[in-house]
């Protein structure tokens, strides 16, 4: 193996970024490169024009100013006139340069992050503290303001021409001193490391601190946000927030303050190396054109080249920012990998939608199977689901049912490809569902998750987002929204199918929970009809009121007729109308049969199931008249409850 050459964590951040650079822009990279490297050389060059032309000046007055000393003198005057007019007016130009590609690099970074955490099929990075940390530096949220990438690049034009000067400047006394040259070529790359090193231990610090900073945004967030606006006014828990908020970050920023104050004996010793080093050099100048060793324009080269050794400005904003901007850069390019599910999917994928159905693809025809399936989700003590043994039969209807926090809505995002299981595997007509293309199997499967999104979109967006591919299907949509019965709500509005759910927007409006969580089930219901042959249906009347629950579960065999269907619920009127029931029980399936099954066996779910038959029969909380419901399973609640109760 070859040894690699190990960079010190101190200049990490600003190899990345160079590194980075021509992935952003080759030519603006290039442009920029060339650009500083006039600008490094320029100072040198001018220095040793100006020194040349001072020494021109008693030769040129001697003789006469048509003299060849004359003209000699006319030159480098010429010259010193250009390269000074370039010193003045090259530096802009690349500082805007620089500009451009810092805001490129930003924008580089955000796609880059953008891919490695919405790219992979799997969900478990969005709860890794690196990974939101490393999300937040290029989301440009917290730190300071002159922690972006773009500050970094911005720094750099800044810093390395200096860095170069110093070099040139460095190298032009050793034409004067060999030795001198030499101890400036080591004194200011240990200067320049001294203060980085402090500079990069900041911004590791205060990119170590991301998780407390995360949690001071979030309550910041809190105050001004519509969601929990209702209950922090009904609570006063506004004046509470700020405080909290204060205490938080201040706890979090505390540290970095503490670290950003000079180190006293740091600073004292460099300055006194440099002040040393300085002194040695203007008086072996000094005591050099006093001897006559050199002349007045060696004294003129010379003293600028001092000026310029002195140019690395280790004290500088600049150095600061750059050590401190470029900190995270290593963290951000780190993200994919860190997010990559296992190597099993390239994050370029990034969040794209399922494919479309492939011409002549078999649909599934055997059953899926979780074989001695376990979850431990990531950071976690405890299994979340422990040997599930299960067989859902294509085009069958399976019932999960369990107390709150069992493991249900686990199972579901398992059979989603959202978790890996840890233990046993998922297989789908005889295949390993790890193995399955993701893309692929996402078009099969349609689900209405318990926290459904509620995007602030139109109305015919957030339905047919439910199959991207076919978003321009109107007729489709409707009839997505027929089925869930939200179709004379969506006619309702002024603005149709256009009005955007949110009343954040013009021509938007907000939706009740019942309403909202309509417009969820149409969106299933809308991949349902563009090809998907598994329908999940995790607790999708939660939030209707109990006509419209009724409504929907009366039409629970038309809306699910061929599919494959897992249903999660509460509400066992209709569990118990599905083919197979699950009872599982902290993280274990502990029952497993038909409804009459499970009654006759007299367990978990014949006590769950007479429990509520109980409570509805018993009155309350029912209505006072029955309700008529649609459906091809005619009937009222009344009527169902009372025979349930009945069975029961
Ligand atoms: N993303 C997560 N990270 C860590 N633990 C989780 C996560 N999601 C769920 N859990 C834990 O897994 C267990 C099962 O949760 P799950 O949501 O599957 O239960 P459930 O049966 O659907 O409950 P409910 O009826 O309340 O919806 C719970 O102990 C929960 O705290």
């Amino acid at each position: 193996m070859s040894p690699r050459l190990r960079i010190p964590p101190a200049l990490a951040g600003t190899v990345a970024l160079v590194r980075l650079l021509p992935r952003v822009s080759r030519t603006k990279t290039a442009w920029g490169l060339a650009g500083l490297l006039i600008v490094s050389v320029l100072p040198t060059a001018a220095a040793v024009a100006i020194g040349l032309l001072i020494g021109a000046v008693p030769d040129a007055l001697r003789d006469g100013v048509s003299s060849s000393a004359g003209r000699h003198l006319f030159t480098l005057l010429g010259v010193t006139a250009v390269l000074v007019l370039l010193q003045q007016s090259v530096p802009p130009l690349v500082n805007a340069l620089a500009d451009t590609l810092g805001r490129d690099a930003d924008r580089f970074l955000q796609q880059e992050a953008l891919a490695a955490v919405g790219g992979p099929d799997r969900v478990d990075h969005l709860s890794d503290p690196d990974v939101l940390a490393a999300l937040r530096v290029v989301r440009g949220l917290g730190l300071a303001e002159n922690a972006r990438p773009s500050q970094a690049v911005a720094a750099l034009a800044y810093v390395l021409p200096a860095w170069l000067r110093a070099l040139a400047g460095a190298a032009v006394l050793i034409a004067f001193q060999w030795w001198l040259g030499l101890l400036w070529l080591v004194v200011w790359p240990l200067a320049v490391h001294f203060m980085q090193r402090e500079y990069f231990r900041v911004g590791a610090l205060a990119f170590g601190q991301s998780n407390a900073l995360r949690e001071a945004e979030y309550l910041r967030d809190l105050a001004v946000t519509s969601g929990p606006a209702k209950e922090l006014r009904l609570w006063g828990m506004v004046g509470w927030l700020t405080e909290r908020f204060e205490t938080t970050w201040r706890a979090a920023m505390e540290p970095v303050w503490r670290m950003r104050r000079p180190r006293a004996r740091l600073i004292a010793s460099t300055t006194g190396m440099l002040g040393a080093v300085n002194l040695l050099s203007y008086g072996l100048l000094a005591w050099a054109a006093v001897h006559g060793h050199i002349g007045l324009a060696a004294l003129a080269v010379y003293t600028q080249a001092l000026m310029l050794a002195n140019n690395y400005t280790a004290f500088d904003d600049q150095n600061a920012q750059l050590a401190f901007a470029s900190a995270a850069v290593p963290h951000v390019l780190a993200l994919r990998e860190r997010t990559a599910d296992g190597g099993r999917q390239p994050a370029a994928a990034a969040g794209s939608p399922p494919a479309p159905v492939p011409e002549g693809e078999a649909p599934l025809a055997g059953a899926i199977r979780c074989h001695e399936v376990a979850l431990r989700y990531p950071g976690t003590e405890r299994n979340a689901l422990r040997r599930i043994d299960l067989t859902i039969p294509v085009g069958r209807s399976l019932a999960i049912v369990g107390d709150n926090g069992a493991g249900k809505s686990s199972l579901v995002k398992l059979l989603c490809g959202l978790h890996a299981p840890t233990g046993g595997r998922i297989e789908v007509d005889g295949r390993d569902l790890g193995e399955l293309d993701p893309r692929a199997w996402r078009r099969r499967i349609s689900v209405l998750f318990q926290d459904f999104a509620r995007y602030h979109l139109s109305v015919a967006d957030n339905i047919t987002l439910g199959a991207p591919h076919r978003a321009g299907d109107r007729e489709l949509m409707r009839t997505a929204a027929e089925r869930a019965g939200v179709l004379p709500l969506i006619e309702s509005f002024p603005h149709g199918w256009d009005t955007v759910l949110s009343p954040e927007y013009s021509r938007g409006t907000d939706l009740s929970g019942g309403q909202w969580q309509r417009i969820a089930l149409a969106r299933a219901l809308f991949a349902v009809q563009a090809g998907a042959e598994v329908l999940v249906l995790d607790e999708p009347t939660a939030a209707l009121d109990i006509r419209s629950e009724a409504e929907i579960y009366d039409r629970f065999l038309e809306l699910t007729a061929g599919l494959t269907t897992v249903l999660i619920s509460h509400r066992f009127s209709t569990v118990r109308r599905v083919d197979r029931i699950v009872v599982l029980d902290h993280g274990e399936v502990v029952e497993e049969g038909s409804h009459d099954e499970l009654m006759a066996l007299g367990g978990k779910y014949a006590r769950m199931f007479t429990l509520q038959a109980e409570r509805f029969s018993a009155d309350d909380g029912l209505p006072d008249t029955p309700l008529t419901v649609k459906g091809p399973v005619n009937g009222t609640v009344q009527d169902t409850v009372e025979a349930e109760a009945g069975r029961a």
